[in-house]
């Protein structure tokens, strides 16, 4: 298995800084105390970095929504996670339901190889679209494989299922890969290819 410890992932030639990507806007809440675990998980390092694949797949996206609603933009709230605060994640979740929502990190989270964003949308000025849950809500209201049923019960607007469509739209355009249970988390292509062939950052 390829590593890299996240200490050099700055300048080196496979990563991009989330700062290179025009028109997006960043708030990595792993980075702060805005986070499920109220504490920054990722000091004293710069985690605003994503393999130069995930990079490229981020500035069609960004293509796709300036076409589609120039009016809005992209908002990167996660993108590489050093394994070793995955593990410290998994760890802190042990005997809990939540850690159905973390990859187990003897498997490795795509967002360790760079190739994962959590993201949303926002306008203008800033504020987010409602997506009907907060990030990291680790609820099934955030669950895309139950957003039917949440429309026909009503826990979940038009509005903010449409929000939602449209994150996945630009997203899967520009190639990302959703999953059933966070409406936030895409993947930058193959998971399997991307463990097998991207080094893991640690
Ligand atoms: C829960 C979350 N923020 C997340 O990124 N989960 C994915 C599946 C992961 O751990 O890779
Ligand atoms: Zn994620």
């Amino acid at each position: 298995m390829k590593t890299l410890s996240i200490e050099h992932v700055p300048g080196h030639p496979d990563f991009r800084a989330l700062s290179s990507i025009g028109g997006i806007g960043i708030d990595l809440r792993y980075a702060s105390a805005n986070n499920l675990v109220g504490s920054d998980l990722y000091a004293p390092f710069d985690c605003s970095w994503l393999h130069r694949e995930g990079a490229e797949r981020l500035e069609q996206a960004v293509a796709h929504l300036a076409n589609q609603r120039p009016d809005l933009k992209l908002v990167v709230l996660d993108a590489v996670r050093p394994q070793r605060v995955q593990q410290r994640l998994w760890d802190r979740l042990e005997g809990t339901d939540l850690r159905m929502y973390f990859a187990d990190p003897a498997r490795g989270s795509i967002h360790s190889f760079g190739m994962a964003v959590d993201i949303t949308l926002a306008d203008r000025s800033n504020t987010e679209l409602d997506m009907g849950t907060p990030f990291d809500d680790l609820t099934e209201l955030s669950h895309p494989q139950r957003e039917a049923a949440w429309l026909a019960s009503g826990a979940l607007t038009r509005a903010q299922l449409d929000n939602r469509m449209l994150l996945r739209d630009v997203m899967s355009r520009a190639g990302w890969q959703g999953i059933s249970t966070e409406w936030w988390h895409f993947d930058g292509g193959d998971r399997e290819r991307i463990r097998a062939e991207f080094a893991r950052v640690l």
